[in-house]
């Protein structure tokens, strides 16, 4: 049985979270709105209509929240800032909101928990987005200036900082597949948002080493292991490709400052354009790589997609979201990711959506206490293989909105009845709470 004492000392365990998918107040103190208010806002677009406008009500319930974290025994905890909290027009300051994240920084420090800040997590102002959003080169200058703003304050409290969460969704579920807001569905655009995306996190990173001396900051992106989902050859090759697309598309520029050229030749081949520029920029040395692994993905070679392959199901037990629950893949891709990129690295998400039913005050998630075991004990693997694994957050820390999802989908290892917005602390917490002990 894995035991909190088998990592190294000062190695962290923490919850995730993000603002849109908690806070609520969506239109309270002068916040203004993003591109996921007006995308749930959107019918059609989010599960039942579910928007982000209460949530978990935790911007009035975080003093309770981190009580329930300090009871838990964590040591750190990752959220996001809301950018429209902070910069309504995406360019004044709206002081209650960031009167809010000081006081929430304030409460964690006090709990002895630490703050992991990321600057981004899909919600971008409206206003930034009617200037034309992540396709207008400006947006870094826009980011540059909120990183820049937030660094002077709370860089004095907060010394760890991820500029962008998975900037692979904000432009190929946002741009491409349309999932995600502002819900486009145009390959090239998602090309150009992606790059734009990188610039912001490269000029965020030149503003920290300014603003931050003593800080860490990195970038975390979604992690999947891409795996063939037949044994032709093609399909080998296929998912080596996919991971180009995927993996290395937001890797490599940020520590060689060059896109992977297999990509960059079938995207040109498409006649699509690759933008090159400010790669000096998008390259400022980060201190880690977020990682956030959930499952894999299967592919296979297909004439008949315009990209040449397509996504098959595996045939290994699925979490609510389909998705495969397979941590073998978050030990390759931990020694993967430091093998190719020599970086400190943070799990920065990691956990389960499950069909977590309330019987009795309590919620049995043993399936969920099973997923975090399996994955934790693969993660001390990867750390005994060699890799500079510092710290571990599980998504999340309670049920939440769950994008496109809505209210469907529980990640939490604390529960949310979001008719009473009681937080009930699941069987997992209980398991977390007495690990963090071991
Ligand atoms: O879906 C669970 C979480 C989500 O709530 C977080 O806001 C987001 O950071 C997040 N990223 C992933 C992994 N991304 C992914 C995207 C498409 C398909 C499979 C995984 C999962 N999650």
């Amino acid at each position: 049985m894995i035991r909190r004492s088998d990592f190294p000392k000062d190695f962290i365990f923490g919850t995730a979270t993000a603002a849109y998918q908690i806070e609520g107040a969506a239109n309270e103190d002068g916040r203004g709105p993003s591109i996921w208010d007006v995308f749930s806002h959107t019918p059609g677009k989010t599960l039942n209509g579910d928007t982000g406008d209460v949530a978990c009500d935790h911007y009035h319930r975080y003093k309770e929240d981190i009580q329930l974290m300090k009871e838990i025994g964590l040591d750190a905890y990752r959220f996001s800032i809301s950018w429209p909290r902070i910069m309504p027009d995406g360019k004044n300051i709206n002081q209650k909101g960031v009167d809010f994240y000081n006081r929430l920084v304030d409460e964690l420090l006090k709990n002895d928990i630490k703050p992991f800040v990321t600057l981004y997590h899909w919600d971008l102002p409206y206003a930034l987005y009617e200037k034309g959003g992540w396709l207008n080169p400006d947006i870094a200058l826009y980011f540059r200036a909120y990183a820049t703003f937030m660094f002077n304050e709370l860089g004095d409290r907060v010394k760890h900082w991820i500029t962008l969460n998975e900037p692979w969704c904000s432009s190929f579920l946002g741009y491409y597949t349309g999932e995600h807001a502002p819900g486009h569905q145009n390959l090239q655009e998602a090309i150009t948002a992606a790059h734009n995306l990188l610039r912001a996190h490269g000029h965020a990173v030149q503003a920290f080493r300014e603003e931050v001396k003593d800080g860490k900051v990195g970038l975390t992106n979604v992690v999947m292991k891409i795996e063939p989902g037949d044994a032709k050859p093609e399909s080998f090759l296929v998912a080596n490709l996919v991971d180009k697309f995927v993996n290395a598309w937001f890797h490599d520029p940020v520590v060689f400052g060059k896109y992977p050229e297999e990509a960059v030749a079938l995207y040109t081949e498409k006649g699509l354009q690759v933008p090159d520029s400010d790669m000096n920029i998008i390259s400022t040395p980060i201190d880690f790589f977020g990682v956030n692994y959930y499952t894999r993905t299967l592919v296979v070679f297909d004439m008949n997609n315009p990209l040449g392959f397509s996504y098959v199901q595996g045939d290994l037990p699925k979490t609510e979201m389909g998705w495969e629950i397979y941590p073998q893949g978050l030990f390759d891709m931990l020694v993967y990711l430091k093998e190719r990129y020599k970086l400190p690295l943070y799990i920065t998400e990691n956990g389960m959506a499950g069909p977590d039913k309330l019987e009795n005050g309590r919620v049995h998630d043993n399936y969920r206490i099973e997923y975090l075991e399996k994955h934790f004990e693969k993660a001390l693997e990867a750390i005994n293989a060699g890799v500079d694994l510092k710290g571990y957050f599980i998504w999340s820390l309670m049920d939440n909105f769950e994008w496109a999802y809505g209210y469907s989908k529980r990640f939490g290892i604390i529960y949310v009845d979001y008719n009473t917005q009681k937080r009930i602390l699941k069987d997992s917490a209980l398991w977390l709470k007495e690990f963090l002990k071991s």
